[in-house]
């Protein structure tokens, strides 16, 4: 089946670009090839034009033979000696026409007189060919078109185009895509052509380490990607496309030699690292943060010193509007317990958080996982657009619709780690049709292909190869269905790969890169003076913290809590007083069970605050945002004055309602013991937490704890063995109980009366200033977070490092 059409487009007057003319032809002979004239003016301003719109598949050929006039939007300036180029490729023709859309907007001349374009049944039927065929034409031929069709509009130069594919919604998105592509393409940034040949990586089985229990689960992946493209890696779940990601992203290195990976032609090195954007599968951000709070703290914390805090807002704000983020720009972004923004908007804002930075390079793990075909499209169209603006986009995808299928411009399929197919995305059928595998009924392009990569072959051509194996399988009675095996089927396509594109893709990356060095300079610039100093983080990391967390803290479930537990304790212990031993005894056990109930409270809440926050700090940690100790003094401050309210609370209904020594110099030392015994107990909290950073383990081990503790609390026992009576000296709550007798009680014949002094609870213990056992809470303090902070660094935060 074949489809011819054309479009020509002639005579453009383009005066302030000093161009004589340009013209096109643009003729499909196949269902993908396009191929273009463009005679250029011998002078500077013109190779520089077209320098920048040039953005040509390293595929593509020059049909007149002159490598030299080939161009890359790396950069490589054109060949001022070429008259004319002629490339084949369907990518440029998009590119290409954008920039005569942004150049024509600087003209006065009319664009193009001659159309011609098939009617709407052809273009369905092109479409339509796509899925029968299996050659790769349609939509995005068809956008092409389209893209052609708004520049005339916009230049109300042409006759309309017949087209019956019309969507004025469409429209109104390109020109919010152009519109985008300008904004992210303010600041220049260093292209970076990524290259990457025989990646193979292994894990060890079981967390062995002897090589017999090593698995590999990727087989020597061979590719590369240009800025400007996007290169989907696509395939069955489990097929590597994570572990490959994660690879070409440096965020996990392989041991072995023979597999290179490289960036401008230059292996990993830590100052890429600020270049390189990774957006995770799983979307990490604090549920009780706005959006806009979540970008701009982000902006705060990663853009370089040299901008101002407000230039740092302006440009949360730009992405804000890039993201088409502004209507939900004040709304949380939730999770799991409550609800926030939608997953598109939530998956908008990870991108978001990466692109504030303006990467070079950008990675993402199946950023339309879980979202409606039209989200999908949206974030892909999205990607499409920060491509377009000179950056490299590397994205997993699970299965697309053939539109957002349409929008890559390169693809890799992967296999139970093996590579079935790189190159262009538009070709894949194409080729996957040459080694004989063709879709037998109409089939979505990626569905076709995963099926391919499954093994599965229904309703699908069968290469000859194959059909030998199924004459050979009939002489074996388990292999008579009639259908090759899977394992048969990924044979076949690794070998076909191996010896069709494998060794054409290995001698094309020979070829070095060629980076304009006033982009390698700007790029550069831009790149020096990174990050807030040490206390901008304390102070921006402890602003996010008081945000994220006073929900927490003032929730109508804690406040609660809180008051009833206090006015239920005030109505027990109503106006108690210790003029009896006996009386004495019932108030010794309300302040034992102050000093429980705040010594056990805050632990609790402390455990889940690292395990809870794993995740995040991983995310940030790994793109180097803060200091770890900016973060943990940020954290723990930002705590304090929430935490501090509710005692405040507490104390102030249970004292007066039970009628404690009714002295300020007493309420304020109660007040004070009780934040000790808190900011204690949190410590205690922390530590544990960041020991096991899992929530099940921690709660295991501090209810063991605090139990231990409470018994060594001198309230239930007295007379403790010599060998177990170190452990009060550990407890929050022996110190704080003491502390509080103290404060209570003297024997000096004041306040409460002579009986303490004979009462067995007292008796023993020396009234004096309480020095040793504040001392011994501030150690604890100290101590306890310190552990907590030792515990952190030690942990490795990133998943399969
Ligand atoms: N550290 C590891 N130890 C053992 N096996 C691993 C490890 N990491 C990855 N694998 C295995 O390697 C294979 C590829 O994993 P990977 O996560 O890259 O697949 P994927 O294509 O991204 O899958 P999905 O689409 O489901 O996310 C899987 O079979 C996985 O179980």
């Amino acid at each position: 089946m074949e489809v011819k059409q054309g479009i020509t487009v002639t005579k453009t007057k383009l005066q302030s670009q000093n161009f004589d003319e340009i013209g096109e032809d643009v003729s499909r002979s196949t269902s993908t090839q396009l191929s273009i004239s463009i005679p250029a003016k011998k002078d500077a301003s013109s190779s520089k034009t077209l320098s920048i719109t040039g953005q040509v598949d390293s595929h593509s050929e020059p049909e007149d033979g002159s490598r030299t006039a080939r161009k890359r939007s790396l950069g490589m300036k054109m060949d001022s000696s070429s008259e004319k180029l002629i490339h084949k490729t369907k990518s440029l023709s998009a590119h290409f026409l954008v920039d005569i859309d942004k150049v024509i907007k600087n003209d006065t001349g009319s664009f193009g007189e001659t159309s011609s374009m098939h009617d709407g049944a052809s273009r369905s039927h092109l479409g339509f060919s796509f899925s029968l065929a299996g050659a790769t034409v349609g939509f995005d031929d068809i956008s092409d078109v389209r893209r052609l069709k708004k520049t005339k509009h916009n230049d109300n130069a042409v006759a309309d185009f017949p087209l019956s594919y019309d969507d004025d919604d469409d429209d109104d998105d390109d020109d919010q895509d152009q519109c985008n592509w300008k904004k992210i393409q303010i600041e220049p940034t260093l292209p970076i052509c990524l290259k990457f040949q025989d990646v193979r990586y292994k894990v060890a089985l079981n967390g062995r380490r002897s090589s017999d229990a090593e698995k590999y689960i990727l087989h020597g992946v061979t590719g590369s990607v240009h800025p400007g493209e996007v290169l989907a890696l696509m395939g069955p779940s489990g097929g590597g496309k994570t572990t490959l990601l994660n690879l070409l992203s440096g965020r996990v290195k392989t041991d072995d030699v023979s597999c290179s990976i490289t960036y401008n032609d230059q292996p990993y090195s830590k100052s890429l690292k600020r270049r390189i954007g990774f957006v995770m599968q799983d979307d990490v951000a604090f549920p009780h943060l706005t959006v806009k709070e979540t970008l701009t703290y982000a902006a705060l914390l990663r853009l370089p010193n040299t901008l101002t805090k407000q230039q740092k807002e302006e440009r949360a704000m730009n992405v804000i509007s890039e993201l088409d983020l502004e209507r939900c720009q004040n709304t949380i972004i939730g999770g799991s317990f409550v609800r926030g923004i939608s997953g598109g908007e939530r998956k908008r804002v990870c991108i978001g958080n990466e692109i504030l930075l303006n990467p070079s390079l950008l990675f993402l793990d199946e950023p339309t996982s879980g979202l409606d075909s039209t989200t999908a499209l949206r974030i892909v169209q999205m990607l499409h657009n920060i491509a377009k603006a000179g950056k490299t986009v590397v994205t997993t995808i699970h299965q697309p619709s053939s539109r957002l299928f349409n929008k890559f411009d390169k693809l890799i399929l992967l296999s139970r780690g093996n590579s079935l197919y790189f190159g262009k995305a538009s070709e894949a059928m194409l080729y996957f049709s040459s080694i004989g595998c063709s879709p037998l009924i109409v089939m979505n392009p990626a569905e076709f292909l995963i099926d391919l990569a499954n093994g599965n072959i229904n309703d699908k051509s069968i290469p000859s190869v194959l059909e030998d194996k199924i004459l050979l399988g009939s002489q074996f009675p388990e292999k008579q269905d009639g259908r090759p095996s899977p394992v048969d089927v990924h044979e076949y396509l690794v070998g076909a790969y191996e010896t069709r594109v494998a060794n054409i893709e290995k001698q094309k990356l020979l070829k070095p890169v060629m980076v304009d060095s006033e982009s390698e300079i700007q790029g550069m610039s831009h790149s020096i003076d990174w990050g807030a100093s040490w206390w901008e983080q304390y102070s921006i990391l402890f602003r996010r913290g008081l945000k994220e967390r006073r929900h927490e803290y003032l929730s109508c479930l804690r406040v609660t809590q809180v008051v009833s537990t206090a006015i239920i304790i005030g109505l027990l212990w109503w106006h108690s007083d210790a003029s009896s031993p006996k009386r004495l005894q019932d108030q010794a056990g309300l302040l034992f069970f102050i000093s429980v109930f705040w010594g056990f409270f805050p632990v609790f809440t402390a455990i889940f605050t690292f395990p809870q926050e794993r995740a995040m700090l991983a995310k940030e940690r790994a793109v180097g945002m803060y200091k770890l100790s900016a973060y943990f003094i940020a954290r723990n401050a930002s705590d304090l004055p929430l935490d501090l309210i509710l005692p405040i609370v507490f104390l102030v209904i249970v004292y007066f309602m039970v009628g404690l020594k009714q002295t300020f110099s007493a309420f304020s030392l109660s007040m004070l013991t009780l934040f000790l015994t808190i900011v204690s107990a949190q410590g205690l909290g922390l530590a544990i937490g960041a020991a096991f950073m899992d929530v099940k383990k921690a709660t295991t081990l501090a209810s063991v704890l605090v139990m231990t503790f409470m018994l060594a609390g001198g309230f239930f026992v007295q007379k403790v063995p010599s060998f177990m009576s170190w452990i009060r000296y550990i407890s929050i709550n022996y110190h704080t109980y003491r502390l509080l007798l103290k404060i209570q009680y003297s024997c000096s014949g004041s306040g409460h009366g002579s009986a303490a002094c004979d009462s067995p609870f007292i008796k023993g213990l020396k009234i004096d200033d309480g020095g040793k056992e504040a001392g011994a809470m501030i150690t604890m303090i100290f101590g306890y977070r310190l552990l907590a902070y030792l515990f952190l660094r030690g942990i490795k935060l990133r998943k399969r490092d």
